[in-house]
């Protein structure tokens, strides 16, 4: 296989007792689907910072006590030469008010209820880990953006 060219993400998981706060992806990579906050980690910054920054934008709400990493994946994409590397973190607290973006629609969802037809198909691996509180690592090959190909995901102590 080719050198793939890496790109680094965050995700953010905001959880509020049995809810969490997903949005709406209005444009970009991922239009039309559900997920936690997230995107590019810019030159210049960690990746907590970058989590931090685009929790603040996309929902509106301020992370309180910083972020804590709680997942590490890599999504690739048949015939396609790049790598999205997303570490995912866990906000330890929060405040203010969701509040709709340009980028996503912020709506609070009780565990149960996670629409996952409507989410990457990774989703449904790995949130069960994150939601109870578990540490993982994962790789997901994709064929398209509706079908998982292959993938690997174990749960971690650390990183
Ligand atoms: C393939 N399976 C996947 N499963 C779950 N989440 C996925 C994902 N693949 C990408 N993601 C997340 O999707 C966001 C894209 O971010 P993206 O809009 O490109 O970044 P950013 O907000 O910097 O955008 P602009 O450049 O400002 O448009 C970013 O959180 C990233 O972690």
């Amino acid at each position: 296989m080719a050198n793939l060219t890496r790109k680094l993400l965050t995700l953010a998981l905001i959880k509020d007792g049995q809810r969490v706060l997903l949005g709406y992806k209005k444009r970009g990579f991922g239009e039309g689907k559900w997920n936690m906050f997230g995107g590019k980690v810019e030159k210049g910054e960690t990746p907590e910072y970058a989590a931090i920054r685009e929790v603040k934008e996309e929902s509106g709400l301020e992370v309180i006590g910083g972020v804590e990493q709680i997942g590490d994946l890599e999504f690739t994409f048949d015939g396609e030469d790049f790598l999205m590397h997303v570490l995912v973190f866990q906000a330890r607290g929060f405040s203010g008010t969701p509040a709709e973006s340009e980028e996503m629609r912020p709506q609070w969802y009780q565990i149960e209820d996670i629409p996952y037809s409507k989410m990457w198909k990774d989703d449904e691996f790995w949130y069960p880990i994150a939601l109870r509180g578990g540490k993982f690592k994962g790789k997901f090959h994709f064929q398209g953006h509706e079908v998982i190909l292959n993938h690997t995901l174990e749960e971690v102590e650390h990183f």
